[in-house]
């Protein structure tokens, strides 16, 4: 009984992170945007600097309805999410977090409704960045308060779902269109390149 006891210590000490894909470990906004100036290039287009709502379709549709409407034609589009450029580090620091001790990391994001592409492409973006044996972290949800995580590692400012108060620490990530954001308290990471969520996970480790 004591080898019984001891793994379900041993697992419940491990910190559990669950991160977010878009916005967080690939470029959504950039190439949305890049792609939206080429394949439009006389329509009116909103700077990353400028970007507001989490939904970039939303903010293009108080420019112009058939604008929010191209945006959503160049998400669901073939090769949009497979082609999403990385988010500088992110990468690396998922190869190192998936090595570090006491930690398990997961990938957890959401998939457009309209799932044709974007879904198969987020596989093939996680086994050409990550590596093959990536496809076994993946939790993919359109609610993800159900999912189950010591951390979640998100840009998107409020995520709502079922759970009224999930169980994992939401730590924004900052992008953006959440910079302005009122994050009520919440902790930010601001890039994987300044080290800084090294600190953040040691931080986490010592609560769990
Ligand atoms: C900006 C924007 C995003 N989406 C979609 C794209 C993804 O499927 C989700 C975001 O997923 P995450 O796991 O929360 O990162 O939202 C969209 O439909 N419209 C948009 O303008
Ligand atoms: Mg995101």
């Amino acid at each position: 009984m004591a080898g019984k006891n001891s793994f379900r210590n041993h697992s419940e000490r491990k910190l559990l992170v669950l991160v977010d894909m878009d916005q967080v470990l690939c470029d959504f906004e950039m190439r949305l945007l890049q792609e939206f100036q080429s394949r439009h290039p006389n329509d009116p287009f909103i700077p990353l600097e400028e970007r507001r709502t989490f939904y970039a379709r939303d903010q293009y549709a108080k420019i112009r309805a058939d604008l929010a409407d191209n945006i959503r034609d160049i998400y669901n589009s073939e090769g949009f999410f497979r082609d999403l450029p990385e988010i500088p580090g992110a990468c690396d620091a998922m190869k190192e977090l998936k090595e570090m001790e006491g930690v398990d990391v997961f990938i957890c994001s959401s998939p457009l409704t309209s799932y044709e592409f974007c879904l198969k492409e987020k596989f093939q973006w996680i086994e050409e960045h990550l590596g093959q044996e990536w496809l076994d972290k993946i939790i993919l949800t359109k609610d993800k308060t159900v999912a189950n995580g010591h951390v979640l590692i998100d840009d998107r400012p409020n995520i709502k779902g079922a759970i009224r108060k999930p169980i994992w620490e939401h730590v924004v990530f900052t992008a953006c269109h959440n910079v302005h954001s009122d994050i009520r308290g919440k902790r930010r990471l601001d890039n994987w390149t300044d080290g800084s969520w090294r600190d953040l996970i040691l931080d986490l480790q010592m609560r769990v």
